[in-house]
């Protein structure tokens, strides 16, 4: 890969739009596309996302949720493979969302797996969480960088349970403004947009503005999970997070996924919600 992720990821933006879909094989959501819930179920659900996201320009980015992969141990696991391998064909940015975090060196063991060339389970980014310190993820983003891939890491998460660890800290120092202020740091010297991103989820946008969160200030990819199922709105997303929409992935998985399993379906899906995203 010859440009940085940020890069990478700020053309594809420019191109199709700020929207990523994840691919998120629940159950349920495999029951009612027809499907069994087993590996082979799962390698026909992640193939048919695929193909509907390469068939559209809606698409910046495609986020596979481990975890739901995970379930079915390796046999899960080499399906993961494959679906990165056909989006890596298809030439569809990839971020796993594995949300990993450990300390320096078990860390390191992570960012080999997610991050390095070569490896079977390589993406162009990965989730990562920073409940051990920022600092600890430090194996992750240096491999990120030399790699020209990028990493997210979990600031103001989508969730209600998240803000009583994320809003700790005495008034103006949050936990989750040190790591939006420790990933500033990270891409101060980028020109351009930079490759070590945020999660802030779409339904708490409001928060980073009480927590006197400067989003603009960290230069960084922001994917904003929350949009769709968890019941964010398009207008309430540009209007909060202002000036940093510009570095906005905007992630939806079921609200698009439950129109599978026609590739017209989700095609159609995801023309709805990018027209919804990009509402002036
Ligand atoms: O890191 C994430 O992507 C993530 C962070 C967060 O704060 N909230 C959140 O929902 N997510 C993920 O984003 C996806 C949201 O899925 P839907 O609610 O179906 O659109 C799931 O895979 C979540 O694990």
């Amino acid at each position: 890969m010859s440009q940085p992720f940020g890069s990478r990821l700020a053309q594809a933006m420019d191109h199709h739009g700020p929207l990523c879909l994840g691919i998120d094989p629940h159950r349920q959501l495999l029951n009612a596309w027809g499907l069994n819930d087993d590996p082979a179920g799962l390698a026909t659900f992640s193939k048919i996302v695929i193909e509907a996201a390469s068939e559209t320009t809606g698409v910046a980015a495609l986020k596979p949720q481990v975890a739901l992969y995970e379930r079915f141990g390796s046999a899960g696991f080499a399906v993961l493979e494959e679906t990165l391998q056909l989006a890596r064909e298809a030439n569809i940015l990839t971020i796993a969302d594995a949300k990993r975090g450990d300390i320096g060196s078990t860390m390191e063991g992570y960012a080999q797996a997610w991050l390095a060339d070569g490896s079977a389970l390589a993406a162009d980014a990965v989730t990562l969480t920073a409940y051990l310190g920022y600092e600890s993820l430090r194996p992750a983003i240096d491999l990120a960088l030399s790699h020209d891939r990028g990493v997210f890491v979990l600031a103001l998460t989508s969730n209600p349970e998240g803000a009583s660890v994320q809003h700790l800290g005495p008034q103006g120092d949050s936990v989750a403004k040190r790591i939006v202020d420790a990933t500033a740091q990270d891409n101060a010297t980028v020109t351009g947009l930079g490759s070590i991103g945020l999660v802030i989820g779409a339904t708490v946008i409001d928060d980073a503005k009480a927590l006197n969160i400067d989003l603009v200030r960290a230069n960084a990819p922001i994917l904003a999970p929350g949009y769709g199922a968890q019941g964010a709105q398009a207008a309430d997303m540009r209007e909060g997070f202002g000036e940093a929409w510009k570095n906005v992935l905007v992630n939806s998985s079921r609200g698009i996924l439950q129109h599978g399993p026609e590739v017209a379906d989700l095609k159609s899906a995801i023309d709805d919600a990018r027209k919804d995203i990009n509402v002036k």
